[in-house]
């Protein structure tokens, strides 16, 4: 795929892709992010101390707030449950609901409000018979206490009390909003970041943007904080000459700092995206179709929700976490053949890839540790056609991609897109992975008991075979050490220190602070892990300059 036929679906309102995404709230696999030495990975042991599960952990749990108790049962119509939270007595509220797996509402309450999940139940038989199958594969419910690997419902990011999506905008910025401090300012471009440079060293002095046709400057007293996405924050960073100079001087952008790794190391989740089994009739599962064909079914939805008023929707809750073992009889020598490979190209690699790629071999290895994700959708998304029959979507996902691919600017017009190059599949491990969880999801789908729920398999047939992204864009601005491909260190700042003398001389107080700042990516959904990421930056940042947060609804 080439970088113009790329179309990045991001959302751009307040409270960004957690304003649109599809609800999922998921925790990562503890070795996703601790390096210490008796466990096998990743991001604290590439180089970013302070930066490791317990942190991780600490932080989401104070972000997140799952409802206690059953909720909203009014949501409900006999047959479909809708928006009904899972009874507190099933083993997989229990486990997620117990004081050290999950922020609990009421457990920190000093940081109300914040995120708010609950337990929805949309395709609840399917998923379940997903992983009691007869392929001799048998697995637990999730905890959200670093263990992902099994089948398991995701909670959601609903808030229970309206059964409205609770997002970034919901959670953080709506309390916020009558800070004397806080000004929002929507339908705004930011086109760069303004520095001054002396000597060395470089110095945000603020902000510039489009409204409407005007352009507008905002000065900072302290720093600037970027926080536009793992695709807009490298753009936003070339704009202000921060980058690649054999990028920057060609498009008439005078380098600020030179920092060639802005905008490279990005990784994204592939997924094949064309396994859609139809639904028997009367299956009990609500899909997607169902509700859009069926006017009397939303009715009678709607009556069941009183006094709901928003869009009937669903949630997807379904997911599969799998270990490499247990999908591929080709683990061992697709991992023998990967650690031979990277020990072969070891000097063709950046600086820091071949460290990556190492810890990566080590999740591989690892027999807890996830290396493909299934999820199950109650619809089929835009795109694909509205069918006859109900049908549910299985999507296997490659957890750990090895390819790396590029986000660069090319124009200096802050309006033009940059060109994003994912570079899918160009390290081949990632297919034969991906290759060999299709053919897993597809057996699984075969087997009872999900074909007792399933008819038959509609695709893939011979005329469909796709790849995508799944919208989780990563490494642009990675976390590392500056010779290691890092863009900014473990406070965050966007700064490059003199190898010799140690001495800062990148940017003093420009600080990036989402997906895109993630060095490895993570087997899970990334929602959770940018709100971790932020509740970190907001101690660090608080830490800095000697705040508390005194200030109402403070948390970020
Ligand atoms: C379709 C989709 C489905 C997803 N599903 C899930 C899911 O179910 N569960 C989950 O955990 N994760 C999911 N994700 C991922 C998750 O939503 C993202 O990881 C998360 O929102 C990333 O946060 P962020 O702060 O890095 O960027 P964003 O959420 O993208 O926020 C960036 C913000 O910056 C603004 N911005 C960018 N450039 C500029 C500029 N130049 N000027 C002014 N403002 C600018 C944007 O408008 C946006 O508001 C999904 C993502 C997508 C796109």
């Amino acid at each position: 795929m080439s970088p113009a036929e790329k179309n990045d679906v991001r959302g751009k309102g307040l409270g960004g892709s957690s304003a649109m995404n599809v609800l999922l709230w998921t925790r990562p696999q503890r070795e996703d992010f601790d390096g210490r030495p008796t466990s096998v990975s990743a991001i604290e042991a590439l180089g970013n101390p302070g930066w490791n599960w317990e942190k991780f952990y600490h932080y989401s749990k104070k972000s997140e707030g799952l409802a206690r108790s059953p909720i909203n049962s009014s949501c409900s119509s006999r047959r479909y449950r809708f928006y009904s939270s899972m009874p507190e007595s099933s083993s997989a509220y229990k486990e997620l609901s117990q004081p050290e797996a999950v922020g609990l509402e009421g457990s920190y309450s000093s940081y109300n409000p914040r995120s708010r999940m609950t337990m929805v139940d949309s395709v609840g038989p399917l998923s379940v018979s997903f992983c009691r199958t007869d392929s001799g594969t048998e697995f637990p419910f999730q905890k959200l206490s670093g263990e992902t690997s099994g089948t398991f419902k995701s909670a959601s990011s609903i808030d229970a009390t309206t059964g409205n999506r609770s997002y970034a905008a919901t959670a953080y910025l709506r309390p916020a909003l009558s800070r004397p401090n806080l000004k929002v300012v929507t339908g705004a471009l930011v086109t760069k970041i303004i520095t001054s440079k002396h000597a060395e060293s470089v110095t945000a002095q603020g902000v510039e943007f489009y409204h409407g046709d005007a352009v507008y400057r905002v000065y900072a007293e302290k720093e600037v904080i970027l926080c536009a996405s793992g695709i807009k924050s490298p753009q936003i960073l070339e704009l202000s000459g921060i980058g690649n100079s054999d990028i920057l001087i060609p498009l008439g952008i005078p380098v600020q700092v030179h920092l060639p790794s802005v905008g490279e190391n990005i990784q994204e989740h592939i997924c094949f995206t064309a396994h859609h089994p139809e639904l028997r009739d009367d299956p009990g599962i609500l899909t997607g179709e169902m509700l859009m064909k069926d006017q009397g079914l939303r009715e009678k939805l709607r009556e069941s929700c009183h006094g709901y008023e928003g869009l009937l929707a669903l949630a997807t809750t379904g997911l599969s976490f799998l270990p490499f073992h247990t999908f591929s009889e080709r683990a061992t020598f697709l991992t023998k053949e990967q650690k031979r490979k990277v020990a072969e190209n070891v000097n063709t690699y950046p600086p820091g890839l071949r460290e990556q790629y190492d810890e990566q071999i080590r999740l591989m290895e690892n027999p807890n540790v996830p290396n493909l994700e299934i999820i199950l959708y109650p619809f089929i998304v835009p795109g694909h056609n509205i069918v006859e029959k109900p049908r549910v979507w299985l999507l296997p996902v490659l957890s750990h991609p090895f390819s790396r691919g590029t986000i660069h600017i090319t124009s200096s017009d802050p309006k033009i897109q940059p060109a994003n190059d994912p570079r899918y599949f160009e390290e081949d491990v990632d297919f034969d992975i991906l290759f060999d969880g299709v053919k897993f999801t597809r057996k699984v789908a075969e087997t009872e008991p999900f074909t007792n729920l399933t008819t038959r398999e509609v695709q893939p047939g011979p005329d469909i075979t796709t790849d995508e992204q799944l919208r989780d864009t990563c490494g642009g601005c990675s976390m590392l050490p500056q010779d290691k491909g890092g863009v900014v260190d473990t406070n965050l700042k966007a700064r490059e220190r003199h190898p010799i003398c140690d001495q800062v001389y990148g940017t003093e107080n420009v600080r990036v602070v989402d997906l895109s700042v993630l060095p490895l990516m993570v087997a899970v959904h990334t929602q959770a892990i940018v709100y971790g990421i932020a509740e970190q930056a907001a101690d660090i940042i608080k830490a800095e300059y000697n705040l508390t947060s005194s200030l109402p609804g403070a948390s970020v």
